[in-house]
């Protein structure tokens, strides 16, 4: 049923498209129509890699190019069909993506979007040189069904559409599916998204491989329908802001994005060129100029996100506005004035309640950090830093703003590679390790800045942390399912992330990092930004999860609270161990109270 429900508005839009290609007589406008198609299919294609993974790509001519001169050259040279070359073309554009990608996804933002420019206009020069600057199509009037050159231009505009929505279901395909919720993941947050487990470079070399096939696929009917090429109208940095424009106007990272842009810059462009081309030469890059304007300024999703926000907002009277400390650059809260914030109603508990969590914890090692350091510049963030994690415990881990806490988590997790050292996780070496390989052998994470999936929704979300272990999509859902129900969500599920409160958020967080089994769970400042009832909710979680036996790591400032919760402390100054203890003596401990709780500390404490 929801298949039928999400097929039947590409079947009308097909359909409809169809009876108008029929009942148009007039062969330009019979070509626009085509053309509107072939720039969708090329949209569609930039948006498979750029619209869902955010890596701008200025560079699809390159792909769109190739395929161009595959139809092309095989004819001329080998007496090839375009029903034969089509498809090269489409193998010949996915390999081209993969060799572009694999160097260039060492780059990120804008630096990507640039190296991505300088393919096209190489290999512009490249055919300039092998002396390719116009070549035509040879007529074959003895066949021409066979090489694709009709008499009645409608036949163009109905292949177009085949290739339409073919492309239409492959990229709903991606969407739907672990492929697609991965590149989302990564456009939302790449570093989330490793260390839910997902491998960034392996799915952006998928995209990039799907899309370059796309677009090579494209290109080459291109040329069949307007019979001569020349290096610039497929190679030029006109045809990818096409594909870049189109895509923007109508909605990135959706399938109706390009078919929107598409449908409604093209006949504009193209009426405006036919009739005021020749006084304003190069009117199309002003369109596209303006449509860029227009959409920055009034709709910077495009179109489609713009009337679908609209649309959800009305049914939605009122969302709460996303917590001032998601993906902000600031700290949300510290320690600046020497004292370990202890929330309203968290005050330091009794010395008698000071005994920790009370519970059993094994003796076998699970992680084991052995003498490990970290330089940035010549700032000792790590230094020499070594402590053994019990199965099952909680362990704290805490210190003054600085001292190095976030630091030793990106060493645990693989986002940083230790100067020096060892991480022994179950007798094996962690070292060199990328985050997705990591929360694989069982080492989840949360972040002291929030990085939810603002798009997805709470059960969406949680789902991309949960494919790291899961054979099928099923089990995939199911696993995310009972994360959610687990931390308490589960009335919320639909929720978009950009809707929840901030201990919505954190406990999502929890559940994201929960969905993929993790052994061990860092969490970072995971009580941070919270108020009094909710650090109560947020702590009653994480017990429960110690009690089904995972190991805790927690950094937190919030010592009341964690006086109550862990089962040890490893204090941090200065990048080094301070001192490592149970909470009742490390809480006493002169040089604690001295470096990080501050004098306040032991007369609250006392009173
Ligand atoms: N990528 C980086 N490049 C340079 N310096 C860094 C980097 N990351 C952290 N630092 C520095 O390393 C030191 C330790 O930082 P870290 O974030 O680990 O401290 P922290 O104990 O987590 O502090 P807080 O409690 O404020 O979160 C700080 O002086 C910080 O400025």
């Amino acid at each position: 049923m929801t298949a039928l429900k999400k097929t039947l508005p590409i079947v009308l839009f097909a359909l409809a498209y169809a009876v108008i290609a029929m009942l148009v007589t007039n062969s330009y406008y019979q070509l626009m129509l085509t053309l509107v198609l072939v720039w969708a299919i090329f949209g569609l294609s930039w948006n498979v890699l750029s619209g869902y993974t955010g890596l701008v790509s200025f560079g699809h001519a390159a792909f769109f190019g190739i395929g161009a001169y595959t139809t092309v050259l095989g004819q001329i040279h080998f007496g090839l069909t375009p029903w034969i070359t089509i498809p090269i073309a489409a193998v010949l554009g996915g390999i081209a993506g993969l060799m572009v990608g694999f160097p260039t996804f060492r780059l990120r933002g804008h630096y990507f979007a640039l190296a991505m420019l300088a393919y096209p206009l190489a290999l512009l020069y490249v055919f300039e040189w092998l002396g390719y600057q116009e070549l035509t199509i040879p007529m074959r009037r003895d066949a021409p069904l066979a090489f694709m050159q009709f008499e009645d231009p409608r036949a163009y505009t109905m292949i177009a559409l085949a290739m339409l929505i073919g492309t239409v279901l492959i990229t709903r395909m991606i969407e739907q599916s672990r492929f697609g919720r991965a590149l989302l993941a990564i456009k939302q947050n790449e570093a989330a998204a490793e260390a839910a487990g997902i491998d960034t470079l392996r799915w952006k070399l998928r995209a990039i491989t799907v899309s370059g096939a796309i677009a090579g696929m494209v290109g080459a009917f291109y040329t069949v329908v307007l019979l001569v090429v020349t290096p610039p109208s497929v190679f030029g940095m006109l045809v990818s802001a096409q594909a870049l424009t189109v895509t923007m106007f109508g909605g990135i990272g959706t399938v109706w994005g390009p078919v929107i842009g598409a449908v409604i810059l093209i006949p504009i462009s193209e009426i405006l060129h036919a009739e005021l081309g020749a006084k304003i030469p190069g009117i199309q890059g002003v369109i596209f100029g303006l449509a860029i304007v227009a959409v920055i300024l009034l709709a910077p999703e495009g179109l489609y996100w713009r009337l679908r926000d609209a649309w959800r907002g009305r049914k939605r009277d009122s969302s709460p506005v996303p917590p001032a400390d998601v993906l902000a650059d600031g700290e949300p809260r510290g320690t600046q004035d020497g004292f370990a914030s202890s929330e309203p109603g968290l005050r330091p508990a009794p010395q008698d309640e000071r005994a920790g969590s009370g519970r059993d914890v094994s003796r076998e090692t699970i992680l084991s950090v052995q003498g490990i350091s970290k330089t940035f510049g010549g700032l000792k963030a790590v230094q020499n830093v070594s402590f053994d994690v019990k199965k099952g415990e909680i362990l704290g881990i805490i210190g003054p703003n600085g001292a190095g806490k976030t630091t030793l988590f990106n060493l645990l997790n693989g986002f940083l590679a230790p100067d020096e050292g060892k991480v022994m996780l179950d007798g094996r070496d962690m070292i060199g390790k990328r985050p997705h390989a990591l929360c694989a052998a069982g080492v989840g994470r949360t972040f002291q800045v929030m990085r939810p999936f603002l798009r997805m929704s709470v059960e969406e979300n949680v789902l991309t942390g949960a494919f790291v272990h899961a054979a099928t999509d099923a089990e995939a859902l199911r696993r995310a399912k009972e994360a959610v129900a687990t931390v308490g969500l589960a009335d919320v599920a639909d929720r978009l992330g950009g809707e929840l409160t901030t201990k919505q958020l954190r406990l999502m967080e929890l559940a994201r990092a929960l969905a993929g089994q993790p052994r061990i769970l860092l969490l970072d400042e995971t009580l941070a930004g919270l108020g009094h009832g909710e650090v109560g909710d947020v702590l009653a979680v994480i017990r429960k999860l110690a009690a089904t036996g995972i190991t805790i790591m927690i950094i937190e400032h919030t010592m009341g609270a964690m006086v109550q919760l862990v089962d040890r402390f490893v204090v941090l100054d200065h990048g080094m161990v301070l001192v490592e203890g149970e909470p009742h003596s490390v809480t006493k401990d002169p040089r604690v109270i001295e470096a990080y709780l501050g004098k306040k500390w032991s007369t609250h404490a006392d009173a």
